[in-house]
């Protein structure tokens, strides 16, 4: 029997998304589709009679601006929105800014496939030198995180960003599902997977095989343990999701940048 419902979402289509380039902790906004995107699923989750007490993002743009569409299509945007560094993407360290598929064509598909999809590879880190490095490390919204801005992540595996997302899930996010509050995590490809690798038990293996969609709201229903009670739900048309998480996919794939 579900005791609490939890919802999981990564942001809409953003600028970068479209560029096919690695955007992670690059503060991109949201392309107009994936405005839409937000909308749209605000729209369908107001349609299935859905509501939210609490809203949960990262600090990027594309989480926070999917999160207020969402609410304002909902026509709940009273609704408290709480940020933390710690949903942020995964770091993408020296791979930000760099073209997936150009990538691809350089270093194989397999090789991108690892540094997207494994659980515990680690890519290079973001060095000085890197042209997003000082757009990154000096922006103010950095200044107030609950760690000095010299140990934020230069990098990280998807290992690394749940070890660094657990102490907010438990200490923050938990307690309020606890407290009987319908939470929505408007978050990103990769915060979105390490969370329900933790939360739904999947392997190192198996996550591997885990690609989410942008805009598509994911329905759990988790027992009083927040243990899962049925399989995730992907809300929407699922032919529509499926063609969606192929496209995600095949950002991976080998292709010339066009020029
Ligand atoms: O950092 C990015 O570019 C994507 C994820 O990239 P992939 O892991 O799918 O390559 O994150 P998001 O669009 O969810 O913020």
């Amino acid at each position: 029997m579900a005791k609490y419902k939890l919802f999981l979402l990564r942001h809409g289509e953003g600028a970068w998304n479209i560029e096919n380039r690695f955007c992670s902790w690059v503060d991109q906004k949201l392309s107009e589709d994936g405005l839409e995107e937000a909308r749209e699923c605000g729209r369908l989750l107001k349609a299935q009679g859905y509501h939210f007490d609490q809203v949960f993002t990262s600090l990027l743009s594309r989480s926070v601006h999917t999160a207020w569409l969402v609410l304002e299509a909902m026509g709940h945007e009273w609704v408290p929105v709480v940020k933390s560094w710690r949903l942020n993407e995964r770091h993408y360290g020296a791979l930000i800014g760099l073209n997936r598929a150009e990538m691809a064509l350089n270093h194989g598909e397999a090789q991108v496939k690892v540094w997207r999809r494994s659980y515990d590879v680690t890519p290079p880190p973001i060095d000085e030198s890197h042209p997003y490095f000082f757009e990154i490390y000096n922006d103010r919204r950095y200044s107030s995180c609950d760690v000095p801005k010299e140990d934020l992540p230069r990098s990280e595996s998807l290992k690394e960003v749940l070890d660094r997302l657990l102490p907010y899930w438990e200490n923050v996010i938990v307690p309020e599902i606890k407290k009987g509050q319908t939470v929505l995590i408007s978050a990103h490809g990769n915060s979105c997977r390490a969370l329900l690798k933790h939360i739904e038990g999947i392997s190192d293996a198996d996550i591997v095989g885990v690609t989410l969609p942008t805009g598509i709201p994911i329905l759990l229903e988790l027992d009083e343990d927040l243990r899962p009670v049925r399989p995730r739900q992907l809300l929407g048309d699922q032919d529509k999701i499926q063609a969606a998480i192929k496209k995600v996919e095949d950002q991976g794939k080998a292709k010339q940048k066009d020029k």
